[in-house]
């Protein structure tokens, strides 16, 4: 029997509405619009299409939204000091600096300077100190967005071996700390393309999170029969294989094997924005005085 598809843009649809809700009590009861500032430097495609649908989603969810963007040559001061100009804005709750960056930009630098409070990526070293420690001040988008679909899909992690391929800082360094946290409880295992026996390990895995980055690269002989397989990735296939997206499973395959499994498009990128309007939200309160709830 094919694998079950997970379908994220449901999923986050639901998410969305409760945000929603939520911002609206919030707004009502301090007056305050939470407000998302997105920087933006070069003029990357694929960069100017989140944006666009973060802002869209922003919108939808009464958030407040502004775009700030530099040239591509723009310099690390120039930079820095428009983070520093929307650290000292009160009207601005969250910061989401666009990345990659250009090769100029020392980027630990700019994620280190956003303010921690803003950090809606939760990408600035206190946050992921905080994360890591299991009292999480903001969600890290993308890994939350795993959780809750895996949740939505009724899938089990308590005792369970969770394996992420994958150990970037963006998505699978949270993503381990989230499946191990208290309440997740799996037993978890980051590989990447070092490991020994790569396909092996990932074989283990009862829900098996691809984030490597590289397309179609999770094939169905590294999956064990009935796996809840999540796939992170965004890959732009070139256009002599037809363009369009491709995730880091080879979707057709492991579909004949998987227990369950996210599409690409549609599975975990729409949890991604879901999650960064839920953070918006409470970076405003956390910076709005006044009684809690
Ligand atoms: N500071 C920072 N934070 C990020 O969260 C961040 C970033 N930089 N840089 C780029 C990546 C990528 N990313 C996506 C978000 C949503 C979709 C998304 O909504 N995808 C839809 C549509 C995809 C399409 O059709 O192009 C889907 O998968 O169904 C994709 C990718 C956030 N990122």
């Amino acid at each position: 029997m094919p694998a079950t598809l997970i379908d994220g843009k449901a999923v986050a649809a639901a998410y969305r509405d409760r945000v929603q809700t939520d911002v609206a009590a919030f707004t009502q009861r301090t007056g305050v619009t939470p407000h998302l500032a997105a920087v933006v430097v070069g003029e990357n495609p694929a960069s100017a299409v989140y944006v666009r649908n973060k802002q869209r989603a922003c919108e939808k969810a009464g958030i407040g939204s502004s775009l700030h963007t530099l040239p591509a040559t723009a310099s690390q001061s120039d930079l820095l000091t428009c983070v520093h100009g929307l650290n000292d804005d009160p009207t601005v709750h969250g910061i989401l600096v666009q990345l990659p960056l250009p090769e100029q930009i020392d980027e630990r630098a700019v994620l280190d300077a956003v303010a921690p409070l803003k950090d809606v990526d939760c990408f600035h070293p206190e946050n992921v100190g905080l994360l890591s420690q299991a009292r999480p001040r903001f969600a890290p988008c993308t890994p939350a967005g795993v959780m809750e679909l895996l949740s939505a899909a009724g899938v089990e992690t308590s005792g369970k071996r969770a394996v992420v391929l994958g150990r970037s800082e963006i998505v699978g360094k949270p993503m381990a700390m989230l499946l191990l946290a208290r309440g997740a409880d799996a037993t978890v295992t980051v590989c990447h393309s070092r490991t020994a026996d790569l396909a092996a390990v990932c074989r283990e895995a009862d829900v098996l999170v691809a984030a490597i980055g590289r397309a179609k690269f999770l094939t169905a002989d590294m999956v064990k029969p009935g796996t809840a397989v999540i796939d992170v990735g965004i890959n732009r296939l070139p256009e002599e294989e037809g363009g369009g997206l491709a995730g880091d499973v080879d979707f057709d395959a492991v579909r004949e094997v998987a227990g369950s499994l996210t599409p690409v498009p549609g599975g975990v990128g729409p949890m991604t924005v879901a999650v960064l309007l839920r953070n918006t939200l409470t970076a405003a309160e956390l910076q709005t005085a006044g009684e809690p709830g």
